[in-house]
């Protein structure tokens, strides 16, 4: 096959998609960096060209948007707009978070989806894609505000979710409080309490290590990336954007390993500590954070660290960057700030952080680069193994689902290095995870017919 046939098939292709899906731009991005990596692969496999695969997986099965009313602590009626993307069901139930804030639209929404039925594939369990969330801002909202928000957004949604057919999860703006209101309302519809949702608390069907996993997961892949390189994290100096989630156990599982932690963020800036976050100081985040819901600025007053106020932490000499807050949250020149200050390995953390050009940079310079769908998907790993739990109606110890974690950490990075392997021995992660993913998805959607 010529260089010109693969390209003008990528061309047709892309073209195709963008006219279906006008001003969809984040969209666009994911699916174009996965078109990109399956181009040579789709070629040199004409089944998946003739059955069309690439083009049925970049077309949601179904899409559900609604209306949200609820009441504000004012007695004022608000409305926001409910989505939920289940985008494919190959390998099995539609599964991955729901986002609560204000940018979210369908773009977004269909990016992530898009992106989740990749990672998902990758974490060897059977779990489809979807993803799902409002235009809802929880920031300076009451709890009895989240509350009626989240009731009222799960009596719509429940007539389109269960068990077997489709379980949301967390993500930006979704964390314990939300989905515990979220799981309250199910079961007051459906009188069943069953494995709706993951990300549950412990005491009503969630499972241990949950809240972890997923910057415990970033943190597991890039240490394999290390390996890979006879390095590890000790001695280490690493960024860290976000505060939320994602990013305090991240720097939880950083500190464990012997690296030192020396920035975290929100959409306000970033804070440099470098005399790094140990545990006392990330204890201070997460009831900051979690509780009391405030700024990182407060940190650096607490701690007398530097805040940058509307900046991001790559301008800060590294060794690792773990982006850990949104999508697109390093662009080409922050990229190129980070090689030349001396970054040997970026792990997602986030969906989707780095722009297209940031990650050719990566690429460019051969450093380890971990992508989103690789890197961050012990998150979606332990919630299918929650759902497993919830099944058999069990709970496993924190030794357990931990040593589960690690092993599928491990798994994701064995694929990654078996379709991203290139001659001169490089390891392109990013073409490995998109191979990777997709085989699996595939072979279903090939072996059940045109669905
Ligand atoms: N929670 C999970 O299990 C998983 C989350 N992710 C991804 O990780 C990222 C973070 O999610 P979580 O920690 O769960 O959410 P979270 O709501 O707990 O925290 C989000 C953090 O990102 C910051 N942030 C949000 N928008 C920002 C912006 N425009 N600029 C700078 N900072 C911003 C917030 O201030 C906050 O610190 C997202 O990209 C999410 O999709 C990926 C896999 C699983
Ligand atoms: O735990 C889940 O189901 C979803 C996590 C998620 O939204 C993600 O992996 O981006």
């Amino acid at each position: 096959m010529t260089s010109t046939k693969r390209s003008s098939f990528g061309e047709e292709f892309m073209n195709n998609f963008k006219n279906r899906n006008p001003g969809e731009i984040e969209f666009h991005q994911a699916v174009h960096e996965v078109t990109e990596s399956l181009l040579n692969f789709i070629e040199d496999n004409p089944k998946y060209k003739n059955a069309k695969i690439l083009e049925r997986m970049s077309e949601p099965e179904r899409i559900i948007i609604f209306r949200v009313p609820w009441v504000d602590d004012k007695g004022e009626i608000q409305v926001n707009r409910g989505y939920r993307v289940e985008m494919n069901s190959a390998i099995g139930p539609y599964k991955g978070g729901l986002r609560f804030h204000p940018t979210v639209n369908l773009s977004i929404l269909k990016f992530l989806a898009f992106e989740q039925v990749f990672k998902n594939s990758l974490t060897t369990l059977p779990m489809g894609g979807g993803k799902g969330g409002s235009d809802f801002d929880p920031k300076q909202k009451t709890d009895g505000e989240v509350m009626r928000f989240c009731q009222s957004f799960m009596t719509e949604l429940s007539k389109h979710i269960g068990p077997n057919t489709d379980v949301p999860a967390g993500d930006i703006g979704v964390g314990g409080r939300e989905i515990g209101f979220l799981f309250g309302q199910y079961k007051r519809l459906r009188n069943e309490f069953t494995g709706v949702l993951t990300g549950k608390g412990r005491e009503w069907g969630g499972s241990l290590i949950r809240p972890e996993a997923t910057g415990y997961g970033t943190v597991y892949f890039a240490d394999e990336m290390l390996r890979t390189r006879n390095d590890s994290f000790k001695g280490k100096i690493v960024t860290v954007s976000g505060s939320g989630n994602v990013a305090q156990f991240t720097t939880e599982k950083v500190n464990e390993l012997g690296g030192k932690v020396v920035t975290l963020s929100d959409s306000s800036g970033f804070i440099h500590d470098p005399d790094g976050i140990d545990a006392e100081k990330l204890k201070f985040v997460m009831r900051l954070k979690n509780i009391k819901r405030g700024r990182i600025e407060e940190y650096a007053k607490k701690f007398g660290a530097e805040y940058y106020a509307n900046e991001r932490p790559w301008k800060i000499k590294c060794d690792v960057a773990l982006p850990c807050a949104t999508q697109n949250e390093i662009n080409k020149q922050e990229a190129e700030l980070l090689i030349k200050n001396g970054c040997i390995c970026v792990s997602e953390g986030a969906n989707m952080p780095s722009t297209p050009d940031a990650v050719d940079v990566y690429l460019k310079n051969k450093i380890l680069y971990g992508p989103g769908k690789a890197a961050n998907a012990g998150g979606v790993s332990v919630s299918g193994l929650e759902m497993s739990q919830n099944s058999l109606r069990m709970s496993w110890t924190r030794e357990e689902v931990d040593g589960h974690l690690k092993r599928i950490m491990q798994d994701i990075h064995t694929t990654c290095v078996k379709y991203g392997k290139t001659k001169d021995g490089f390891i392109n992660y990013m073409d490995g995870a998109n191979i990777g993913g997709f085989v699996k998805v595939a072979e279903a959607m090939l072996a059940q017919g045109l669905v």
